[in-house]
């Protein structure tokens, strides 16, 4: 059942009480029992039906919650405006129509409301007597304590799920989704950060672009699947050649950089040659026998960067060099 649903079976239920209170204390005729039975428990199943069942159930929805404010009209008038629970009504059928769809809802259902409340109070002969008694008064209370506290929780509940996938929409926004590392606007806010570091306390920091060899015959011969799990290993390499601190990233195609923070480039030759005695042992189920290589080119900051940019810049150029130079090897 819709959190709607649960809401009018929860507000009609309750809301039964305080028109029950007024029908007793002015002993009013049967039939008006009868329809409030059937506005308070049998109502809220038929209009649960009816959306269910529609093709269009935000439509039906919202034809329901119309008919829910006319059918509080109705009621309105048939206990004579009593003060307490006309009120009561009147609010909570509001805030019912303001959460679901605001304002400008509130005001079309209103005016169904007041249009039925008319009708009713003109059929009835324009009665009116505001006065509500203590037993009225007691009646109304249920309603006016759990209904409210049923629609705060609900709206805190969706409040906190909004928030919740903001944060995980906002996680997937930095995750390459075929390795789960970080992407490269992650990658680049956390390298801006670190040349930002460097520049203030000088402490050592390298980039390091790790590129595959001859990737392209691997999708050629096997397929991109195998592809894409390749690179796959590749990244558990880097996870797992890494420390905490450092950022590992896929920069693109077959091209990974890592930020690898407190650390000379003396400490990146050997990260760099641990990566690469390490990917030259990766196997894949994918494309069995294949083995694969990496170029590694490393850039250490130094005085005259002055941006994460020229930082790449000088990292991509030794890695050309590491290509050129017949690959599978790390150049800084
Ligand atoms: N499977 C897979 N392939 C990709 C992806 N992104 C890029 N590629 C492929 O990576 C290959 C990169 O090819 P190249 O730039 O020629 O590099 P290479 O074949 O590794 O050659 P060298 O770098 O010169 O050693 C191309 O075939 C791209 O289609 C991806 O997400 N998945």
């Amino acid at each position: 059942m819709s959190r709607i649903h649960r809401m009018r079976a929860l507000g009609l239920g309750l809301g039964v009480l305080p028109i029950a209170a007024v029908l007793y204390e002015r002993a009013t005729p049967w039939p008006f029992w009868a329809m409030l039975f059937l506005n308070g428990y049998v109502w809220p199943h038929v209009a649960y039906w009816l959306s269910n069942r529609s093709r269009d159930p935000s439509r039906t929805e919202f034809r329901n919650l119309t008919a829910d404010s006319a059918l509080g009209g109705m009621w309105i008038a048939v206990m004579q405006f009593n003060l307490l629970p006309s009120a009561l009504l009147a609010a909570m059928l509001s805030m019912d129509k303001i959460g679901v769809a605001g304002w400008r809802f509130l005001g079309r259902t209103a005016m169904a409301q007041a249009v039925a409340c008319a009708v009713a109070w003109a059929a009835l002969g324009f009665p009116v007597q505001i006065y509500t008694s203590m037993f009225v008064i007691a009646a109304c209370l249920p309603f006016l304590f759990a209904y409210p506290m049923a629609i705060s929780t609900a709206a805190w509940g969706l409040g906190r799920k909004v928030l919740i996938q903001n944060q995980m929409l906002q996680y997937l926004n930095r995750i390459d989704d075929i390795t789960g590392l970080y992407n490269r606007k992650h990658w680049e806010e956390a390298a801006e950060r670190e040349l930002a570091r460097y520049q203030r306390t000088r402490r050592p920091a390298v980039v390091m672009m790790v590129d595959l060899d001859d990737f392209k015959s691997i999708n050629d011969g096997h397929g991109h699947v195998a592809g894409d799990a390749m690179l796959r290993a590749v990244s558990e390499v880097l996870r797992s050649c890494l420390r905490e601190i450092d950022t590992p990233a896929r920069f693109g195609g077959d091209e990974f950089c890592v930020l690898l923070a407190e650390t000379s480039a003396d400490g990146a030759r050997e990260v760099a040659e641990r990566i690469r005695f390490a990917v030259e042992k990766v196997e894949i189920s994918e494309a069995p026998g294949r083995r694969c290589t990496v170029s590694i080119g490393m850039a250490e900051a130094n005085r005259l960067l002055v941006s994460v940019q020229d930082w790449v810049n000088l990292a991509d150029s030794a890695m050309y060099r590491a290509k050129n130079k017949g690959r599978n090897r790390a150049e800084a």
